[in-house]
C-alpha cells in the first residue's frame, strides 16, 4: 500500500493529447522517469483514471469533444478523482488562460511549445508532492494499536468497492468480526492484555486475507471488519470458517470463556440485487453476527 517516497519510476502519468507527435514528444521526455500512458481525449482520461487511479495527469486544453479545462473541473468535483494531479501543457498561455487553469484546480502550467528538461522537472516534483500526500493520506487509514486500516478507510473503501460494482457488476462480500468475551478477559487478564490480543488477533486475520484487494480493518474496539471485493458469497462463507478456526487455533489463553482460548464469531454477507447499499451490506453482517454470538460463539453465520 505505502509506496517508497522517491520511487518515481513506480509513479504512473497520464499524458491526454489529441495530437500523436505531441504525445510521442510528450513521453519521449518522461520515459526515462516513471511510467507514461497516452489518450486522445478527455473522455478518454477520465474513464482511465476511474479504472487505474494515474498519479499524475498531463492535459491539454484544446480537444476535440469535451476541453481539457472541463475534464479538470469534473475530475476536481469528484471525490475519488479530485487527489490525481493535473498539469496543464497548452499553447494557451496568456494570463487569462493561465488564470482559467489555476480556477479549475490545476497544479500546474506548462507552456508548448515545451522546453523537456523543464517539463521533466516539473512532473519529478509535482510526483514527489503526490506521494508524499499518499503517505500521509494512507497513515491516516491506519488504526494506531494494531496497524491494520482503521474505521476511516474501512467507510472510504466500501463506497468506493460498491461504486464500483455498480459499473462492473462484480461480487462483493464483506466478514464482521467480534472477539467473543472480551469484556471477561480485560477484566481478569487487564487492559495491556487486551491490547495485545487485539494485536495478534488483527495480525493474524491479516496473514490470512492476503489477496491483493481484500482489506482487513478495525472497525472499532474488539470488531474488526474485512472487505472482500470479486468474491461471492460462498467464497466469503470458507474465507470465515478459516478465519474462525484460525484464531481459536493460536490457543491464547482465556479462562473466563467456555471455550477456554480467545475465539471470534464472524457475520457474513454480500452485495445483491436487492442488498446493494453500505447501510443493508453491514446490517446483513451485523446480524449473521449476531447469530453466531447467540448459537455460543466461536462460529460464523451468513445472510442469504
Ligand atoms: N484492551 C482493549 N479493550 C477494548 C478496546 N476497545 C474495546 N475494548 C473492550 O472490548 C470489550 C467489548 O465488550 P462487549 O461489547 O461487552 O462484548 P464481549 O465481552 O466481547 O462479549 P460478546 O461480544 O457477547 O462475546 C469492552 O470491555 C471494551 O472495553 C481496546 O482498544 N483495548
Amino acid at each position: 500500500m505505502f509506496k517508497d517516497v522517491s520511487d518515481l519510476a513506480s509513479c504512473e502519468v497520464l499524458i491526454v493529447d489529441d495530437s500523436e507527435l505531441m504525445r510521442r514528444l510528450l513521453v519521449g521526455c518522461l520515459k526515462d522517469t516513471c511510467k507514461v500512458v497516452t489518450v486522445e481525449s478527455a473522455e478518454e482520461a477520465i474513464a482511465y483514471c476511474q479504472e487505474e487511479t494515474p498519479d499524475l495527469v498531463l492535459m491539454d486544453w484544446v480537444l476535440e469533444g469535451m476541453s481539457g479545462l472541463e475534464a479538470c473541473k469534473r475530475m476536481q468535483a469528484t471525490p475519488t478523482l479530485s487527489e490525481i494531479p493535473i498539469i496543464f501543457v497548452t499553447s494557451n498561455a496568456n494570463e487569462e488562460s493561465q488564470l482559467q487553469c489555476w480556477e479549475a484546480g490545476a497544479v500546474d502550467f506548462v507552456p508548448k511549445p515545451i522546453v523537456p528538461k523543464t517539463l521533466q522537472n516539473r512532473v519529478k516534483t509535482h510526483l514527489k508532492y503526490k506521494l508524499q500526500a499518499d503517505v500521509l493520506r494512507n497513515y491516516s487509514f491506519i488504526d494506531g494499536l494494531t496497524g491494520i486500516y482503521n474505521r476511516r478507510f474501512f467507510d472510504t473503501e466500501v463506497e468506493r468497492l460498491l461504486k464500483q460494482r455498480h459499473r462492473v457488476a462484480h461480487s462483493l462480500s464483506m466478514v464482521m468480526i467480534d472477539i467473543d468475551f472480551f469484556k471477561k478477559y480485560n477484566d481478569y487478564y487487564g487492559h495491556l492484555s487486551g491490547d495485545d490480543v487485539l494485536k495478534q488477533v488483527a495480525s493474524k486475520l491479516k496473514e490470512i486475507v492476503r489477496r491483493p484487494l481484500d482489506s482487513v480493518c478495525r472497525y472499532g474496539g474488539e470488531e474488526f471488519v474485512v472487505l472482500l471485493p470479486d468474491t461471492p458469497l460462498q467464497g466469503a462463507k470458507i474465507i470465515a470458517k478459516t478465519l474462525v478456526r484460525a484464531i481459536a487455533g493460536m490457543e491464547l489463553e482465556h479462562n473466563q470463556s467456555e471455550h477456554h482460548v480467545v475465539t471470534i464469531s464472524a457475520g457474513v454477507s454480500s452485495a445483491t440485487k436487492t442488498c446493494a447499499s453500505v447501510e443493508s451490506l453491514m446490517k446483513n453482517a451485523d446480524d449473521a453476527l449476531y447469530e453466531a454470538k447467540a448459537a455460543g460463539r466461536n462460529t460464523y453465520k451468513y445472510a442469504e
